[in-house]
Parts: C-alpha cells; sequence; structure tokens
C-alpha cells in the first residue's frame, strides 16, 4: 500500500510522526494550528511540499479559534527554506478574504500536490532507461508530498513502468532523511537499493557506477538556482565533474516567482545538537562547536533539467 504521511480527518489532522521511522510507526493527533506548526518546526513533519500540505490544515484549524493573521504568522514562522509553505499559506488566506470554503482549499492544495507528483512521475521517467542506476539525496518520496514523491516519484514511476533501476541513496547527514525514510520508502515499493554514505557518492562517479542523479528541490529561484538539502550542491558539482546529468524534480509551488538568485534564498540554520548526536547519543564533545546549515544552493549551471508538472525547464539551453 503507498505510504502516506497526513490525513486530513475532518476535526484534526492524522500525521506520521517521521521523527520515530523506520523504528515505529506513530501517528500524531493535531488539533489546533500551534500543534501544527510544532510538528512542521521539530521535522515530524518534512518535505517542501509535505510542509505546505500540512500548513494549509493547520490554517483550517486555527481559524476557528483565533484572528487568521496570527494563526498565518504561527505557520509562517516554522521553516524558512521551504517555498511551499509560504505558497500554500498565501493561497490560504487568499480563499479566506475571497469568502470561499478552506477546508475545500486545503483539501485542494492536497490533491494538486498529488497530481503534479504523478504528472512528474510520467515526465520524469523519459530520462530512466532500464538498468540504469541513479543516485538521490534526502527524502522527496511520498513522505516528502502529498503522495507519490518528486524526485523519488519519477523513480517510482520508472520502477512502475517496469523498468529495471537501481537505486543509490545518500544516507544525507545529519538528519538522515535518506537513511531512515528514503530506504524505508523503496523497502515498501520493493525497489532495489543501497544506502551508501554521503562521501561515497563522488568514488562512485569516477567508477563510472552512477547514470544520473534525481533530487528535489525546497525552493527554485527565477533564474533556476536551487536551494535543497545541504550536499545537494556537492553531488551537482560532483556530477558536473563526471559529466552525469543532473535532475531536479519540483512542483510549479517550489518556484518562487519574487527571488532573482538563489543568493537571496534564506537558508535554515538548525541546532547544532543534530550534528553532535542521534537521538541523545553522543558522539562529539560536548564542548565542541558544531555548524549546521540545513540547505545548500545549487546554481542553475550545475542543472541538466527541472522536472515540473507543466514540463521540462532546460536552464542551460
Ligand atoms: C519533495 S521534497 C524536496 C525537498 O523538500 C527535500 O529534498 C528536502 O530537502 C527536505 O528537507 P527537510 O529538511 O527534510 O524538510
Amino acid at each position: 500500500m503507498e505510504v502516506r504521511a497526513f490525513y486530513w480527518e475532518d476535526d484534526h489532522l492524522l500525521l506520521l510522526d517521521q521523527r520515530e521511522l523506520p523504528q515505529k510507526e506513530v501517528w500524531l493527533e493535531l488539533r489546533d494550528h500551534k500543534a501544527v506548526a510544532k510538528a512542521i518546526k521539530e521535522m515530524a513533519v518534512r518535505g517542501a511540499p509535505a510542509i505546505g500540505c500540512v500548513a494549509a490544515y493547520g490554517f483550517v484549524l486555527g481559524v476557528k479559534k483565533e484572528d487568521p493573521q496570527k494563526v498565518y504568522e504561527v505557520l509562517k514562522s516554522t521553516r524558512p527554506t521551504a517555498y511551499n509553505l509560504f505558497w500554500a499559506l498565501d493561497r490560504m488566506m487568499k480563499a479566506l478574504k475571497e469568502g470561499r470554503d478552506i477546508t475545500e482549499e486545503a483539501i485542494s492544495i492536497e490533491r494538486e500536490d498529488y497530481e503534479a507528483n504523478r504528472r512528474m512521475g510520467e515526465i520524469g521517467s523519459q530520462f530512466i532507461d532500464d538498468g540504469m542506476r541513479v543516485l538521490t539525496h534526502c527524502n522527496t518520496g511520498a513522505l516528502a508530498t502529498a503522495g507519490w514523491g518528486t524526485a523519488l516519484g519519477v523513480i517510482r514511476s520508472a520502477h512502475y513502468s517496469g523498468k529495471r533501476i537501481h537505486v543509490f541513496v545518500n544516507e544525507t547527514r545529519p538528519y538522515m532523511q535518506g537513511a531512515r525514510l528514503t530506504a524505508w520508502e523503496l523497502l515498501k515499493e520493493g525497489i532495489p537499493h543501497t544506502l551508501i554514505t554521503d562521501m561515497t557518492a563522488g568514488f562512485l562517479m569516477k567508477k563510472g557506477l552512477i547514470d544520473a542523479v534525481f533530487v528535489g528541490a525546497d525552493r527554485i529561484t527565477k533564474r533556476g538556482d536551487v536551494a535543497n538539502k545541504i550536499g545537494t550542491y556537492t553531488l551537482s558539482v560532483l556530477a558536473k565533474t563526471h559529466n552525469i546529468p543532473f535532475y531536479v524534480v519540483a512542483p510549479t509551488s517550489t518556484f518562487d516567482p519574487n527571488m532573482e538568485s538563489g543568493e537571496d534564498v534564506p537558508i535554515e540554520e538548525r541546532s547544532e545538537e543534530e550534528v553532535k548526536s542521534f537521538k541523545g547519543c553522543h558522539f562529539s564533545p560536548k564542548e565542541t562547536k558544531a555548524l549546521h546549515i540545513a540547505f545548500d544552493i545549487t546554481p542553475a549551471e550545475n542543472i541538466t533539467a527541472i522536472i515540473t508538472e507543466k514540463g521540462i525547464i532546460y536552464p542551460n539551453r
């Protein structure tokens, strides 16, 4: 059965707590916008499109009791980089101001994201040939979206169309979205995969073992620069050096129409504890300072193509 990150249940939101995966499948019952904001901030739910969908439902829950502008601000301040969050909240505010049914609006945001993912899967699988070995970073699957996935959705579509593929999964330090979430999704789907440390990618490319790289995006600027999980930029440089195609897969709701260049994208910095420890297990001296930059910018020049639900963009043609 297809993985789902959340379900809207009329008066509350059910959310799969991704911090507990893959060991446990724990569902959180969220009944107000503050609980939704906390879940986004603390990464019980993550991935740009999923954050947008969940924030929209948080808005529905919040405006039942509180001033809409306050609800909007609380949800907006959770994570700074993923553009889908702002896109979804602006859309919800507009629907409210126009007197439309906001629950229906949130349901539409979720449905449209799912449909966009299915369409990107169809469009993007033309870049995957039978027998290909592809590399992916972070988690861009059903857990990061309303379902199916962006980059992982393309891989899923290629698999369902009968192509044999092998996926190399970057573990994605320090939050381990690749090791914990992507590996879990691929295992559930029966898609052959191998988990690697982030540092292994370059050597595999050098040995000719990677045919293409597929990643998602948190924000795409007007010139085609892409903000995505830290390590994406490094992969793009490696791919360019080794002449390997580098594909970004994202719905148009990830495109920021007001941002010219990657230089302007707000980049989230998270707690240094997440670099020095994992689930309470410290592996660095407590006194050592750590830097936790959660996203980086891949310049348009390093990207072969951006696959959207509306078609393909070739930023360098
Ligand atoms: C479809 S997901 C695209 C991105 O949101 C994904 O690649 C990513 O970087 C997620 O980061 P996260 O910090 O886990 O929210």
